[in-house]
This record gives structure tokens, sequence and C-alpha cells, in this order.
């Protein structure tokens, strides 16, 4: 493909757009695409990243991982340091180039649930169920299903061959290189008496299911926003600007009566100030670590948190950048038997040079695919006392006068889906390889196979997280880093529930048939001995937990007297015309990885959008 030049900024002091959208990521090139539809729509993405549209390291799936920390493609952001963990910084990274973080994620496609979505609407947000966006979800992918050898190697996969999205841009596949590990852990799942029993696209059910990729499976390139919505025919539109290296520094607002409406933003490029107007509306889509930023840089947030950077207020809300999301991993490390591979043995630089020779010969192996298996379970380790105990220790925090309450809605929420049977408390994840959790705020140390042997990792991440967490400004300079604080873990019951689900993760490593592929006696990256006591279980869940990267919520859909910065047409309170699509828009974060609910949320706001327009 010719590269897009999106360097320059020729003819664009003072230009009007009809719509302004901040950041070129997952969500925001979804919008772009789908308004520019219409030749008669005028639209400019200004993206503070690059454009490595045609980069192999955004393209090979395999090497998302190479990106991490490369300022070309990663924000590198880190928390503040986690009271609750110990005083660790999480490892927090972000897609800083065209596509976003879709272009640099590990590619995992995980729907919501039912339940969860039905979480959004009952939170106050009208046409946000199961049944509105769950559509959205056919609308932005398209699945192939697996093939033959696929389905006899895994047997008793569940896939909903007609319900699997007919021509979304975005390609949703299956891999043609599992190891057996990824068979055992179908297997063994139901030797644990919990057999896979739907598609979880269909958003119902608990077990294991093989985890599909957002790769395409003809050309085994990774489908990302940028290559799905910013193809060679998006590429051609008049009526479609895209910038690069355009960090947008704040929305120029102007009082209009009770509202406050946006005139364009002012973005920062090659070191000189630009503006650009919005004929219509600003969309913001800067990701969920900094929307928040970008509003309260132009005057919309906590007008404490304004004040104190010089910042004066335009709008107070103070739940702008509240109510951080995120769901925190824990992830176990087995040695496996000898004989058999392990993505450890790509530290072999002859095997690493076989993979790339056989992903340049036909794309085939493990560079082209995206090689994990999940679990939707409930937390089956739980006696009923226990979980009645938890589930009033929760109800007390609902109670507490100390929990503010847009929280106690929330939690509320939250505490229906972990008494419904029906609903996961946690995704298991297998990952072929070893993650060194204790090295978790730096990437090449934490995927660096720098432990000798190979090893296999088995990880949890609570579904449905109490704990929140925040971002803020540190400075009113755009550049700065935001103050990220997860909060992951810091809500007892959470510590309870992931306790537990890690002390599963010995149980499965012990079942058959994936006891027989682990080494007896073998080494365990986590804990030497089997991990039988509770209270050692929260310990090393506070020592190992890292993030997930699924940071969201930070300008939640909510109604504004309930902790909301969006309305649920995603219009920001107090504006006009300044709307937000992202992931920080979830007043929830859903049960697995977040990528497929930002897609469907982003198709379905370009769809409100264009109604509202009417
Ligand atoms: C390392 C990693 C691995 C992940 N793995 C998975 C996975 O396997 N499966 C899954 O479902 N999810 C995964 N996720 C999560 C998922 O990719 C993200 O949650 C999702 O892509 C976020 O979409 P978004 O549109 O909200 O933000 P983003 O895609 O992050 O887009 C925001 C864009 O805005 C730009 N921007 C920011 N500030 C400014 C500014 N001031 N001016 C202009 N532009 C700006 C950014 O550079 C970026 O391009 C992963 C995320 C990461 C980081």
């Amino acid at each position: 493909m010719v590269p897009l030049d999106t360097e320059s900024i020729e003819g664009l002091e003072n230009k009007q757009f009809d719509f302004v959208i901040v950041g070129g990521g997952t969500a925001g090139l979804v919008v772009a695409n789908r308004l520019t539809e219409d030749p008669n729509v005028s639209v400019i993405v200004l993206e503070a990243g690059t454009n490595r549209l045609n980069d192999p390291r955004i393209m090979v799936p395999g090497l998302g991982v190479t990106t991490f920390e490369d300022a070309d493609f990663d924000w590198n952001f880190r928390s503040i340091a986690q009271e609750q963990l110990n005083g660790r910084k999480l490892l927090a990274s972000k897609g800083r180039t065209l596509g976003g973080s879709s272009a640099i994620n590990f590619g995992m496609v995980i729907y919501p649930s039912r339940s969860g979505l039905n979480a959004w609407e009952a939170l106050g947000n009208h046409g946000w169920g199961w049944d509105d966006l769950s559509p959205y979800i056919r609308k932005f992918q398209k699945g192939t299903p697996p093939s033959d050898a696929n389905r006899e190697f895994f047997k008793g996969m569940k896939y909903d061959q007609k319900d699997q999205g007919a021509d979304g841009p975005v390609q949703v596949s299956f891999g043609d290189q599992y190891m057996p590990y990824h068979a055992a852990w179908m297997e063994t799942f139901k030797t644990l008496g919990y057999p896979q029993v739907d598609d979880p696209i269909n958003g119902a059910g608990t077990g294991p299911f093989v985890t599909p990729g957002a790769v395409d499976p003809t050309t085994h390139t990774r489908s990302h926003a940028g290559a799905a919505y910013l193809g060679p025919e998006a590429q051609a539109r008049p009526n479609l600007r895209v910038v690069t290296g355009a960090l947008v520094q704040n929305i120029a607002l102007e009082r209009r009566g009770v509202r406050v409406t946006a005139t364009g933003v002012q973005f920062l490029k090659d070191q000189k100030t630009h503006t650009t107007l919005a004929n219509k509306e600003v969309i913001l889509a800067a990701g969920a670590t900094q929307t928040p930023q970008i509003l309260e840089l132009s005057g919309i947030g906590d007008e404490k948190v304004l004040r104190a950077h010089g910042i004066a207020p335009i709008i107070n809300n103070p739940s702008v950048g509240e109510n951080l999301q995120d769901h925190g991993i824990v992830a176990f490390g087995y040695e496996v038997e000898d004989g058999l591979p392990s993505g450890d043995m790509a530290r072999d630089p002859a095997v690493a040079a076989a993979a790339m020779t056989a992903y340049q010969t036909d794309g085939s192996g493990p560079l082209g695919m995206v090689p994990f298996v999940s679990a939707f379970m409930p937390c089956v380790n739980l006696p009923e006392e226990e979980r009645e105990k938890l589930l009033q220790n929760l109800q007390t925090s609902i109670e507490s006068p100390s929990t503010p309450r847009a929280q106690k809605k929330q939690f509320k929420a939250v505490q229906e889906l972990l008494m419904d049977p029906e609903e996961p408390t946690t995704q298991y994840i297998m990952a072929p390889f070893q993650m060194l959790a204790r090295e978790g705020d730096n990437p090449k140390r934490l995927f660096g196979m720098g432990h000798p042997g190979f090893f296999i990792s088995l990880v949890s991440l609570l579904s449905y997280p109490l704990s929140r967490g925040s971002v803020h400004i540190q400075s009113a300079k755009a550049g700065a880093a935001p103050i990220i604080d997860h909060g992951t873990l810091r809500h007892p019951v959470d510590l309870e529930f992931h306790a537990r689900h890690s002390m599963w993760l010995d149980k499965i490593a012990e079942t058959e048939p994936m006891a027989s592929l682990l080494k007896k006696g073998g080494e365990r990256l986590h804990t030497p001995e089997p991990l039988t006591d509770l209270e050692k279980a929260k310990q090393l869940c506070k020592e190992l937990v890292l993030s997930m990267y699924h940071v969201s919520g930070t300008c939640a859909m909510m109604p504004e007297e309930d902790g909301g910065v969006v309305d649920s047409h995603l219009k920001v309170y107090g504006t006009t015309n300044v709307r937000v699509v992202d992931a920080s828009i979830f007043p929830l974060v859903p049960r697995g990885n977040i990528q497929a609910t930002v897609f469907a949320v982003a198709e379905k706001a370009a769809d409100i959008i264009k109604h509202d327009l009417k």
C-alpha cells in the first residue's frame, strides 16, 4: 500500500471541518470512517503518535510485544506507586500510533456478556443494553470459521457459524499452529466439570474457549483499527484528513447561554501550536488515559484539580478522570515436560529465524496468530457461606456513608453480576510462554523469556472488579504524562476473589490432561510450593498482579448526578457539541479483554452521531 501522507499540515491553519476527532486510535478511526461514508461530511483526525501503518512490528501479530516502551508506538506510562500492592508501580502501555492500542495489543477478541451490558443500561444508559450493542459486534467484525484441522484439534469447540458478522472491517480468525497445552486446556476444563457450552460471541455461559484473534486469515496480518478502518478506500476519501504527530492540547470552548460550545481544538505539531475549527463537533477519542486529560486541560473537570494547575474551570464536574477500572492479571508460570515446546524456544535465534521464515513464506506459524485460550469461570472454590460473607462485605461497602453515591450504584450492579450463576467472576487465560511477573513494570524483562527453561503461563483476572482508580493531569502542559492510579485490588472483596481464583490456577495445572504436559516436580515461577493457604495467595496476588491494559471508565456514561461525564448520546455534560467515543465511556468494564467492546461502542456512536445530524 502506498504510504498515506499524514505529516503535512498544509492548508490546515484555521481550516474548518465538520468533525474534529482527537486521537486516531481504536475508536477514533471507526468514527472517522463511518462519518466520512457521507461525502458531504468533512472530518479531520488529529493523532499525537506516528503513522506506522506499514510497519512489520504492527502488521505481524507476533511482533506486537516489540513495540512496548518504544516512543514510536507506545506512550509508555506507569501508574503511581500502589500502596495496596506493596508500593509497586504498574505498567500502563498504550498505543501511540494510527490504530492506537489495537495496533500494539495482543490481538485477543473477547466479547462482553449479555448481563454485563444489561448492567450498563440499568445504570441509566438507555439504549446501551445487550440487545442494542450486540448487533454492533457483528457490524465491526468479519469472523472466519475455524478450519477442519482446528475443529479436530479442539474437539467439541463451539462456534456459532451463522452469527459472526458478515462483512465487518475487522477480520477475526483462529491460528494454525496450536501447542498441546491449547487442546489440553479445553479437555482439562471438561475433566473439572466445565466443558464449553456456547460460543462466547453469544454473551452467555461459562467454560473454556479458543480465543479468536484480530488477524486477517488471508494475509496473516494484524487487523487493527488502522488496517480495518483506514484502508485504501478510506484513505482516498477527499472529505477525510488524517494528521499524525499532532498533540491536541485543549478544546477551544465558548460559553453560549447555559452550555458551552466547542469551536475547535489547539494542537501542537513541530513545536508550534495550531488551531483547527470544528463546524459541528469535537469528538474525543484519545483513550481512557488521555481523554480526561484533554477535558481537564480544556477547563472541564474537578475545579479543585483544575485550579491547582492554574486552569480556569469552565465546567465543574468532579467525575472527570474518576471511576478508572482495569483488569489486573495474576500470572503463574509452570515448567513444561522435557521435550515439549513453548514460546520460550524463541530465545534461540535459530528458532526465531525459522518462525520468521515460516511467516514470510506463507504466513504460517506462531508469528501469524494469537496464541491464547481462555475460560470464563465462576469462583468454584468458594463455599456457599464464605460467598455469603463476601457478598455481605460488599453490601456493607454499598451501605457505607463513605462510599460515593456513584459507586453505590455500580457496586450494586456488580453485586448482581457476582450473584448470577451464569456470569463469570474471572477470565482464565493460557499463554504458551513465560511471563516474569516480578519484573512487572519492565516489558523487556516481563516478556523477555529471561528465565532459563520452557514454561507456560496460566493467568487469572477479575471480570468485574470493584476497585476504582483515577487519572488526572499532573501539570497544565499537554505533553506531560497524567497521574495514573489504577487502584487494582484496593477493594478488599477483589483481593478475596482474586486470591481464590489464583489458587485454582494450580488446580488447572494438576488436572489431566494438562498435568501430564507439565514437568513433575518442575519449576514454578510464581511460588515453589503448591498454593494451599488463602493468606499466602493474597500476598502473592499483591506481589504479582499486573495491569492487563484495560483502563476504562474515566469519563463514564451515566447520569451526571451518579458520577457521569457523558450522557447516553456520549455528549459531555454541560456542552452542546463535545462527545467522547473511546474506552473512557464504559460505566463498567466488561467481563474480559475490551477491544471488541471499544469497536462496538464506536460503531454505535457513529450511528448516534449520524442520527443526531439529521
Ligand atoms: C499492550 C496492550 C495489550 C492489549 N491487549 C488486548 C487484547 O489482546 N485484547 C483486547 O481486547 N484488548 C487489549 N488491549 C486493550 C485495547 O487494545 C484497548 O483498550 C483499546 O484498543 C483502547 O481503545 P481506545 O480507542 O479507547 O484508545 P486507543 O486505541 O489507545 O486510542 C487513543 C489514541 O489517541 C491518541 N492520543 C492520545 N492523546 C492524544 C492527544 N493529546 N492528541 C492526539 N492524539 C492523542 C493515542 O496516541 C492513540 O492513538 C490491550 C492494550 C494494550 C495497550
